[in-house]
């Protein structure tokens, strides 16, 4: 249960005052939920500003210089109104001070309103951006303007936050103030002689402090309140991990004893010999199994890097000591696509594999559902679908959750909270650093897969301004005249999933008047079935070039595709362009990459796409985007900052997570159950951060 004391900060935040339907709506769409019903007063405590309005600079209009932030202190000496039907001129307001004139300026405004605000001859203080033009001072749009006499109402220093159309920054700071004026006195949850040597401040004044910086420094990441609640979010993802992971392994574990009977059918059977990555991967996955302690293993490998077979392996390991495996996929598309090709490589070993997603239906489900009791089915793939309530396994020993950074601790926490706890197996494509590891996945063991196939070609990428199009189209239509195959990936569009859609099926449109039935279309909007006809459809070579939106970007495995034409690539994340563009290269033939830009690139947009021209190795790739982008772009969440975090940065904060995550695991060594004093103030914050689905697995207190 929460804890009490939080309650303030979790009743809704239509009960602040000032936050009517209307607003509400706003404070809404600011914080990403489909209705103001559905936010918290914490949500606003977890509105980080972005910067600060300085007011305290107050030079006199003629020593204000150019662009910079000021408050200036004069009489109004006269109004001038737009000339009557010119909208579009502003109306001004003229002001000195001993030293100058400053003109006032402002668009669309309401004359009245501002001959309130400010009366002819009134002592009147404004603060805004200072322009010069032809010798003259002028400020658009005055980020505050009061009286002289009421001078004391204007803080000299100012948050400013990221905001929505329509939601003035004066409503929502005033909202802000009232959350935070809501915190209660938080107990202490960190460790005390880290918090003695860093010099934190308790989280309630780190609080306070974040949304009231003094100056610019109080701003900086590494500004001791900052520090102090990164700390506290990297601890409560720490604990919440650990809480897992410690929950997994108090259920007795399942020595999985492979005999090698159907792996070795399997790999007799294979086009191909495994490389020597693959192998150390499964001896240790192997190993580990064969334990009565559960297995938490991460599999990271880079795109085409051959993560499948590995998985597939572990799979027959635990159909060979008798149990069953399960395979979860992120995706429709890659469940069916998992099935079919696990499916193909099994074969010789006789085994009943299922495919189990939310579009199995009817008779068939049923039919499914009963093989999985009954111990028929030996694999069984699928997408979150396979852990529903009625999903009942006879005897489930392995689940290898295909991630792609889809699913997170929620899922895994579902399989565990289900009483089912197989050993486990992660697997990720995107190359991430260990910290990020760390900060997603908690303290796993990791096996990687270091290299690719043998004879796998590298892959030549270009970048190229969209006013080439035509150019490409002409090159495509001679690749594909020679049997070669291409993906045409859209851009991705920001505003709606209508104008996403609208653009991939004109790009379809306009590429089918060249490529005639040979051009496929796949996106997200599709039903299943219809995704997977367009996918069977270039698996075959029915249709050679295949317009899609990023459905295709996980797993997807056609290996004698050997072009990929991503349009906006500006716009992707660089981990994501390098996922794309792992759709091809995946077989023999020699591969392109086309990266077709809208111009003119930034500086940094140029350099991003250049890494990718430049190399192949995701975990380079990753790294320049780190350096580059921030922690968000690295897992294409399209935010700054730490995916999955609200003040903590990766980047700025990386010792931290270390430390939390020592932390974590000494304060549950020794009291498991977090029932001390400290285990409860833990209990709380896990609650604040809401990273409390793993306190079920505590015993009450
Ligand atoms: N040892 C190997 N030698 C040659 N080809 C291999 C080997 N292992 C896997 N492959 C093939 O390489 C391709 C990529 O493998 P797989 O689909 O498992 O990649 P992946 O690691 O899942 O990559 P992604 O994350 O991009 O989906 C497949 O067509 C697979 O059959």
């Amino acid at each position: 249960m929460r804890p009490a004391l939080l309650d303030p900060l979790f009743a809704s935040l239509a009960n602040l005052p000032g936050i009517g339907p209307k607003t509400g709506e706003l404070f809404a769409k600011l914080l990403g939920q489909e209705s103001i019903e559905e936010c918290r007063v914490v949500d606003l405590v977890f509105h980080t500003p972005s910067g600060l309005i300085d007011r305290r600079n107050q030079p006199g209009i003629a020593h204000a210089p150019q662009g910079a932030i000021v408050t200036i202190s004069g009489r109004v000496d006269r109004h001038q109104p737009p000339p009557r039907g010119r909208s579009n001129v502003p109306y001004r307001v003229f002001l000195h001070d001993d030293t100058g004139e400053l003109a006032l300026t402002f668009f669309r405004a309401k004359g009245d309103w501002l001959a309130k605000s400010l009366p002819v001859d009134e002592q009147v203080i404004v603060s805004g951006k200072i322009d010069w033009f032809n010798g003259r001072a002028s400020m658009v749009h005055p980020d505050y303007m009061v009286k002289a006499a009421e001078a004391e109402a204007m803080p000299m220093v100012e948050p400013i936050y990221g905001l929505t159309a329509g939601l003035s920054p004066r409503t929502l700071r005033k909202a802000i103030e009232a959350a935070v004026s809501r915190i209660p006195h938080l107990p202490e949850w960190g460790d005390k002689t880290l918090i003695a040597r860093q010099g934190f401040p308790g989280a309630t004044d780190a609080f306070t402090a974040l949304h009231n910086p003094r100056d610019a420094l109080d701003l900086d990441p590494q500004a001791p309140s900052r520090r102090r609640l990164a700390y506290d979010e990297f601890l409560a993802g720490q604990v919440s991990l650990a809480l897992v992971r410690q929950n997994l392994r108090r259920l007795a574990g399942r020595p999985v004893i492979a005999t090698g009977e159907l792996s070795g059918k399997v790999l007799g059977g294979l086009p191909f010999a495994l490389t020597s990555s693959q192998s150390a991967a499964i001896a240790e996955i192997l190993e580990d199994m064969a334990t009565d302690q559960r297995m938490l293993r991460l599999l990271q490998g880079d795109v085409g890097s051959g993560k499948t077979a590995v998985a597939l392996m572990a799979m027959l390991a635990a159909v060979e000591a008798g149990g069953q495996a399960v395979l979860m996929a992120p995706t429709e598309i890659l469940a069916r696509q998992h099935h079919a090709t696990l499916s193909r490589m099994a074969e010789p070993a006789g085994l009943t594999i299922d495919v189990l997603t939310g579009r199995t239906k009817g008779r068939e489900r049923e039919q499914i559902l009963e093989r999985i009791a009954s111990g028929e089915t030996n694999i069984v793939i699928g997408t979150h679908a396979l852990f529903q309530d009625n999903v009942n396994y006879r005897d489930l020993a392995l689940a290898v959750v295909d991630e792609q950074h889809r699913f997170g601790v929620h899922q895994r926490l579902r399989l565990t909270a289900k009483g089912i706890s197989p050993h486990m197996l992660v697997m990720t494509a995107t190359p991430i650093p260990r910290t990020l590891v760390l900060a997603a996945f908690g303290d796993m063991d990791v096996s990687k897969l270091t290299e690719k196939p043998a004879g796998r070609k590298p892959i030549q990428t270009v970048v190229v301004p969209q006013e080439r199009t035509d150019e490409i189209v002409e090159r495509l239509r001679g690749a594909i005249s020679e049997g070669k195959k291409a993906y045409w990936i859209c851009p991705l569009v920001e505003e709606t999933e209508e104008s996403e859609l609208m653009s991939v099926e004109e790009r379809h449109a306009a590429l089918a008047r060249v490529f005639g039935d040979k051009a496929g279309l796949v996106h997200g909007r599709m039903n299943g079935a219809q995704k997977d006809e367009a996918m069977l459809a270039f698996k075959n070579g029915e249709t050679r070039l295949l317009v899609a939106t990023t459905v295709v970007e996980v797993g997807v495995d056609v290996p004698d595709a050997s072009i990929m034409v991503i349009e906006h690539a500006e716009r992707f994340g660089l981990a994501q362009l390098h996922q794309l563009r792992g759709r091809v290269g995946r077989g023999d033939a020699a591969s392109t990459c086309i990266l077709l830009y809208k111009g003119p690139l930034s500086e940094n947009g140029r350099a991003r796409l250049g890494i990718l021209r430049e190399t192949e190795d995701g975990f380079r790739i990753a790294e320049e985007d780190l350096k580059l982008r921030g922690e968000g772009e690295l897992l294409g969440t399209r935010q700054s900052g730490t995916p999955g975090f609200l003040i903590a940065s990766l980047e700025a904060h990386g010792d931290l997570l270390e430390i939390a995550r020592k932390d974590a695991a000494l304060v549950l060594e020794k009291d498991p159950d977090l029932m001390t004093e400290r285990g409860q103030a833990l209990r709380t914050l896990l609650y604040l951060y809401r990273r409390d689905e793993a306190i079920r697995f505590l015993r009450a207190g």
